[in-house]
Formats: C-alpha cells, structure tokens, sequence
C-alpha cells in the first residue's frame, strides 16, 4: 500500500543505526497522529488495530520503529535508552523527573492539569491550611508528595492507577490529586477541585545520552516536529 503525506521541506534524517520512537497509548495517541502524519512519519503494519498483539512497528522511515507503550512507560523507555525519543505527558514527566530525559517540545495536544481535590465540603478547605499530615489517593505519588512537602505538610499517599475520585467517599483518602479537563469527573464524584499543581501538555522527549551520540540523525527529527507543528 502506498501510503500518502505530506512531506516536510525538511530532508527526512537518515539513520545509521535504528532510532525507536515510544508512543503512548491511548488518548494522546489519536491527537498525536495528525502531528506525526505532518513531520512525515507513518508507522506501517498494523499499528492502527488496537487489537493487534505487536508492540513494535516499523515505518516508512526504515531507520526509524515506533513502538507503542503504556503513557507512564513511555519515560522510561526513554530514560533507559530502550527509545531514544518519545511522546509523553508533563504530568509523566513530573513525576519521574528523570534527569536523562530532555523535553524541547510542547506538542500542544492532551491538555490537561494535575491538581489537588476533595470532597465539596466548605468545612474542609477552611481546616486545609491547618493541617501537618494528609491522606492522598493518587497515581501520582512524587507529584502529590512534593507538592504537600512545599507547604509543610506530610502526605500519606495512597497509590491508585485510577478511579482515584472513589477515594475520599470510599474513606481510602481525605484528598486526591489526579488529572482535570473539563471537571466533570470530579463533579459526577462530589468533588471540586481545591487547588491547580501544574498546567498538563504532552512532550517530546529525548534521552540526552542519544542526542550526544547522534545530533544530526536526533536533532533531524526535532527540526521535523518543530515544523510539522508550524505546519
Ligand atoms: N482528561 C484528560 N484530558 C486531557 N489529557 C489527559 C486527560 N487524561 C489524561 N490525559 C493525558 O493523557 C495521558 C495518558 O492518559 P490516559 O488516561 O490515556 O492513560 P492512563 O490512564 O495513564 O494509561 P493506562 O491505560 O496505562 O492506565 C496522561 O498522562 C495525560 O498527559
Ligand atoms: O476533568 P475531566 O474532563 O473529567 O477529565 C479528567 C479525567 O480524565 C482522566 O481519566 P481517564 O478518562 O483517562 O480515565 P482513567 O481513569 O482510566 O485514566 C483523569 O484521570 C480524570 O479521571
């Protein structure tokens, strides 16, 4: 099958030895590939069947694979030198802070923001500032303990991979910190949201160790994003 795009004025990077691209699953995937379609990257076979058992793909680009992980791993792919570049959420990037990793691009998709919430109870939030300890459901354990440690306050974190909103009526935990977009998550739970930690975006990412050993090959396909972005 020929496949169509729209190639970049960029001359695409050669490779003399194969780059891999980690890409999340999931939601950011479907709003990241407009943006891999215009840097000119098509991932071949059968990368668009959620059903397939393959996790590595390769594309029209023979030097370079992508392969397709869960959104927390895609950093540590990355951190590890398993890919030398990916795609991942800031709040990832938060929460790990790898210091391997370089994050140069803003990719502007899967806009969200990490934050703290808890039960819609005026009571609660008049006491909030008073307190030395706390008990946070969250999938985002540094995030949430750092961000209380800021304030004086020691969290006690109960570690969830989802559903974190059951948490506080579930007596788990009094506050969550987890992902907002819209907020109706929170509101179909009875909760609010009581205070913004970080702004959410995806990212490039690159492993610094390959960036040095490969500035042309990497830094051909960090141009190749900038503009598809321009596009
Ligand atoms: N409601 C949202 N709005 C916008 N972006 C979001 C939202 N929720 C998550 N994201 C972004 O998408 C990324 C992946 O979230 P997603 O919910 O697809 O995966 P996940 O639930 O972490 O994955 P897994 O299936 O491995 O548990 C997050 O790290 C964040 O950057
Ligand atoms: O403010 P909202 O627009 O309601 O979005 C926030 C929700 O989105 C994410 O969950 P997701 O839908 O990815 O499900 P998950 O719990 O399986 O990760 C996040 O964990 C919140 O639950």
């Amino acid at each position: 099958m020929t496949v169509q795009f729209a190639a970049p004025a960029l001359a695409a990077p050669q490779a003399t030895t194969g780059l891999i691209l980690a890409l999340p699953k999931g939601r950011i995937l479907k709003e990241v590939q407009p943006i891999l379609a215009r840097a000119g990257l098509v991932p071949g076979s059968d990368f668009d069947d959620e059903d397939s058992r393959h996790l590595r793909f390769p594309t029209n680009h023979p030097g370079l694979d992508v392969v397709r992980v869960r959104p927390f791993d895609v950093a540590t792919f990355v951190a590890h030198g398993g890919a030398q570049i990916g795609i991942c959420g800031a709040d990832v990037l938060m929460e790990f802070d790898y210091p391997e990793i370089y994050a140069p691009l803003d990719l502007g998709v899967g806009r969200c923001r990490v934050s703290v919430a808890g039960p819609a109870d005026d009571a609660v939030e008049e006491e909030a500032g008073r307190w030395s300890r706390v008990t946070v459901a969250t999938k985002y354990p540094g995030i949430a303990r750092r961000h209380f440690a800021a304030r004086g306050v020691q969290a006690e974190v109960v570690h969830l991979n989802g559903a974190m909103e059951l948490a506080p009526s579930l007596g788990l935990a009094r506050l969550i910190v987890d992902l907002v977009q819209t907020g109706s998550t929170l509101k179909a739970n009875g909760l609010v949201e009581r205070e913004v930690i970080a702004p959410v975006t995806s990212r490039l990412i690159i492993n610094r160790t390959a960036l040095k050993t490969e500035p042309e090959l990497i830094g051909g396909w960090l141009a190749r994003f900038r503009e598809a972005l321009a596009a």
